[in-house]
């Protein structure tokens, strides 16, 4: 299938199981949130799925077992945006984002012409034609995301994996990333990508994944998930529901103790 399949992955940091038995299909096509209160391996698993931590179970895409691929060749299928992503020294904005194509790199580092195009593409896609010739280090927190954000459109995987994509970003500019990953979605792509608001995932994401204690303990559509008791036994919320664009849309109104 050409789709992403884990299967009983699991992930120990120190002596603690941070992942445990997590098995799912993601079929081509869809956009995934990972949701779940702070600490219940959601990072640790999408870390798992990039190869960048060890894991047990098998995790293939489209086939191939991904422990087997040489990591430039993942690099192509599978694009990882971290937490709080950073490209620390002063380059050019369309030089970051071109860092993103070296897994395509030619041996001898010359750009190509679909290099050039896929920078452009992504500067676009991102509205960051103004910044292009701008140190990414001359830039705000939220216009840098969306730099990292370009990195990772710009390498043109299948899979784009995103820890907390719109963390540091305005409500608008929060809304333009979860449409934009959307549209990789509806694309063909496969984008997993770990979200707190749950209001932003119920109303962009196809299917939402839940995470308590290193387990799925949810997985299906925004509006069968999130019902009052998950939201309650596991994130301790009340919520209001509000419809946006035709979709159950929770809106977290108070905590519950305990
Ligand atoms: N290097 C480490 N060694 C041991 N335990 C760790 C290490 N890094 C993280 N942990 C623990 O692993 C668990 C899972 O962490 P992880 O970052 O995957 O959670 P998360 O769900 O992404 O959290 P958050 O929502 O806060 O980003 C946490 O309990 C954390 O304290």
């Amino acid at each position: 299938m050409s789709g992403l399949v884990l299967e009983n992955v699991g992930v120990r940091l120190g002596r603690k199981a941070v992942v445990e038995a997590v098995s799912l299909v993601v079929p081509a096509g869809t956009f995934l949130a990972i949701v779940g209160p702070n600490g219940v391996g959601k990072t640790s698993l999408l870390k798992a799925i990039a190869g960048l931590t060890r894991s047990d179970g098998v995790i293939r895409l489209g086939g191939t077992d991904l422990a087997r691929l040489p990591a430039e060749a993942r690099a192509r299928r599978l694009a990882y945006l971290p937490q709080r992503a950073e490209v620390a020294w002063a380059l050019p904005v369309r030089d970051a984002v071109a860092l993103g194509r070296l897994p395509h790199g030619d041996p001898f580092g010359r750009p190509t012409a679909a290099d050039a195009q896929a920078v452009a593409r992504a500067l676009d896609r991102l509205d960051l034609g103004a910044f292009a010739d701008r140190p990414v280090t001359a830039l705000s927190g939220g216009e840098r995301a969306r730099v990292m954000l370009a990195r990772v459109l710009a390498t043109e995987t299948q899979v784009i994996l995103a820890d907390e994509p719109t963390a540091a970003l305005d409500p608008a500019q929060q809304l333009g990333v979860l449409e934009l990953l959307r549209a990789v979605g509806v694309a063909g792509g496969i984008v997993v990508a770990v979200l707190h608001d749950l209001t932003l995932a119920a109303r962009f994401a196809d299917r939402i994944v839940v995470m308590d204690a290193g387990r799925i303990v949810a997985d299906g559509p925004p509006a069968t998930v999130l019902t009052d008791r998950l939201l309650a036994d596991v994130f301790r919320l009340r919520c209001a529901i509000t419809e946006i664009d035709g979709r159950r849309v929770p809106v977290p109104v108070g905590r519950i103790p305990g």
